[in-house]
């Protein structure tokens, strides 16, 4: 998202998704945004355990950029081929609510401020949008029971949307090219995994990589039949992961799901 040709590119497989005849809902990132603003504004960046540390002047500023910066900017690319995007923030219609989280650090709760954790999803605002053939663009804000605002990380509100929908799919970019086995040490990725091996990889997992395969993990849990992490760097790699079986990047599937041969675990779990 921070690569204007890589962005044109992923608008444009938006709409080829559309046009295949999906459903494709975009729910989308921004810190690298975010952080660069609030360096120019003489703020503290900080994350604790891949969530950023927010505080009610923090939150302005990533309600500015999530909304008002990256959403539009996605929006226009997208609407560059036709009427198709309408932007919306998690406040809207109540699409997300959220209560006050902490980042476990260490197996501690650790006070991160107004940072939230989805408790409910109302998808029917979203689901109109996909009725009338619109690609719903989603940015991570989303409303307390008592109006509170909370940041949300993008991918845990992905996820949470993924599952209100129904969805088949759940298509994570990043900046790498998937789970690495042993990170920082190694750049093997780990091409597949079920919910329960991730579910025990979950507590060596560090910065922004834990967010993203909780995300995973929870929407397989909660009945998407898959969860990739792909490697946005590549053009077109939202099309692959959605069409290629054996798409580059990492894979989660339900426990149920077969294993290919060679890659499973041992009955033990190990
Ligand atoms: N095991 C891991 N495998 C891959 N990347 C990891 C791992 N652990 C931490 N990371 C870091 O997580 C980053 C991706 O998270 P983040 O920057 O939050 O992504 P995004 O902005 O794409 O949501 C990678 O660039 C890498 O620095
Ligand atoms: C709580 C929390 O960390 N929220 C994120 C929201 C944006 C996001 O998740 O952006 P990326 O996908 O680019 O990381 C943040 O403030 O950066």
């Amino acid at each position: 998202m921070v690569d204007p040709s890589l962005y044109r590119t992923f608008a444009q497989d938006v709409v080829e998704l559309l046009h295949a005849g999906l459903r494709p809902v975009v729910v989308h990132g921004g810190g690298p945004q975010i952080s660069e603003l609030l360096d120019r504004l003489g703020l503290e960046v900080r994350f604790e355990a891949g969530l950023r540390v927010t505080t009610p002047e923090t939150m302005d500023v990533v309600r500015m950029v999530l909304t008002g910066r990256v959403q539009r900017e996605l929006v226009g690319a997208i609407n560059a081929h036709g009427p198709f995007a309408v932007g919306l923030s998690g406040e809207d219609a109540h699409t997300m609510t959220a209560v006050r989280r902490p980042a476990w650090v260490a197996g501690r709760p650790v006070d991160i401020g107004l940072v939230g954790d989805i408790t409910a999803v109302r998808a029917d605002a979203i689901g109109a949008l996909l009725e009338h053939g619109r690609i719903p663009v989603v940015s991570p804000v989303a409303r307390g029971e008592d109006g509170t605002v909370y940041n949300v990380n993008a991918d845990l509100a992905a996820s949470a949307l993924a599952v209100a929908l129904g969805a088949d799919r759940l298509v994570m970019m990043t900046d790498v090219e998937g789970l690495y086995a042993d990170w920082p040490h190694s750049t093997e990725v780990i091409d597949r995994l079920t919910a329960d091996q991730l579910d025990a990889l979950l507590p060596e997992l560090a910065s922004g990589m834990l967010p993203k395969m909780e995300g995973c993990l929870r929407a397989v849990r909660g009945g998407v039949t898959r969860a990739q992490v792909v490697d946005g760097r590549i053009p077109h790699a939202l099309l692959h992961g959605v069409f290629t079986e054996n798409a580059p990047g990492t894979t989660v599937v339900p426990d149920e799901a077969p294993v290919p041969e060679g890659l499973g675990g041992r009955e033990d779990g190990t």
